[in-house]
């Protein structure tokens, strides 16, 4: 029987606001050596020859994008402004959006802007593994340091064996269809595994590395040059 190829399309969620990060830009926005945050994670997704398109999800009124020139990322590119309240209504939005383009068991990776130190071996080591896989699955780190339950005064009340805990990254892959059904019924997730665990299936953690951080607080903008600048490519 001949195996019907799936194609790999990146959804990108750049419609957030950055409250911790206390600036008044968007984090996606703010200078990292040189230019936007979000051309570094940009980048890195155009360059790879699996994905066909990078579509990236901007708020509804979004002026900032088309001040800058993305021309130099190729015709890859396509932004899309259905940017909704949290991230979650981003993503469903997008995929909403694209459906006109996609088809059911296509894939697709769905990678914060806000990450910028995405390494093309990242990427690869997720599509390797995963293209053949009946769920998807995401990148993930597992946990290093000692883990502690708070009281709500600040007090450690217990220790949280670690064994088997992994800190969830982003790209996130899953098929199209699969994954807009789960988050059209689990609205209220942090990320897309979530949905599809809420479905009752079981993502597949590929392991990446902590340099694939996400710029969160101030600090993180220094760590993530530091990781472009002493990053052996
Ligand atoms: N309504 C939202 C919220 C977040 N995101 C995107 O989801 C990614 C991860 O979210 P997060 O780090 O929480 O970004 P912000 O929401 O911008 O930050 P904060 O929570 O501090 O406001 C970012 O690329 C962000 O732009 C989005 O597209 N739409
Ligand atoms: C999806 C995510 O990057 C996984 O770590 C993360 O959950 C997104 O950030 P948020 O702060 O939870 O919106």
């Amino acid at each position: 029987m001949q195996k019907i190829a799936h194609r790999h399309f990146a959804l990108v969620p750049a419609a957030g606001g950055g409250t911790r990060m206390g600036r008044e830009t968007p984090k996606q926005y703010l200078n990292l050596m040189g230019e936007p945050l979000l051309r570094h994670t940009l980048r890195v997704l155009c360059a790879v020859p699996q994905i066909e398109r990078v579509y990236v999800v901007l708020s509804v009124g979004d002026q900032t994008w088309n001040g800058f020139d993305w021309s130099d990322l190729g015709d890859k590119l396509k932004p899309i402004y259905v940017g909704g309240p949290s991230r979650a209504d981003s993503v469903l939005n997008g995929l909403r959006a694209i459906r006109p383009d996609v088809r059911d068991g296509d894939w697709v990776l769905v990678h914060d802007a806000a990450r910028p130190c995405l390494a093309p071996w990242h990427v690869d080591a997720l599509i390797d593994t995963l293209d053949d896989d009946e769920v998807g699955g995401l990148l993930a780190v597992p946990v290093a340091d000692t883990l502690k339950r708070a009281d709500p005064q600040g007090r450690a009340v217990a220790t949280v064996p670690r064994d088997s805990l992994w800190q969830a990254q982003t790209p996130q892959m899953f098929r199209y269809m699969m994954l807009r059904r789960a988050l059209e019924s689990a609205r209220d997730v942090t990320d897309e595994a979530s949905a599809i665990e809420a479905a009752g299936l079981r993502p597949r953690l590929v392991r990446g590395d902590p340099t694939n951080l996400k710029v969160t607080y101030p600090l993180d903008l220094h760590l993530a040059e530091w990781i472009l600048k002493n990053r052996e490519s």
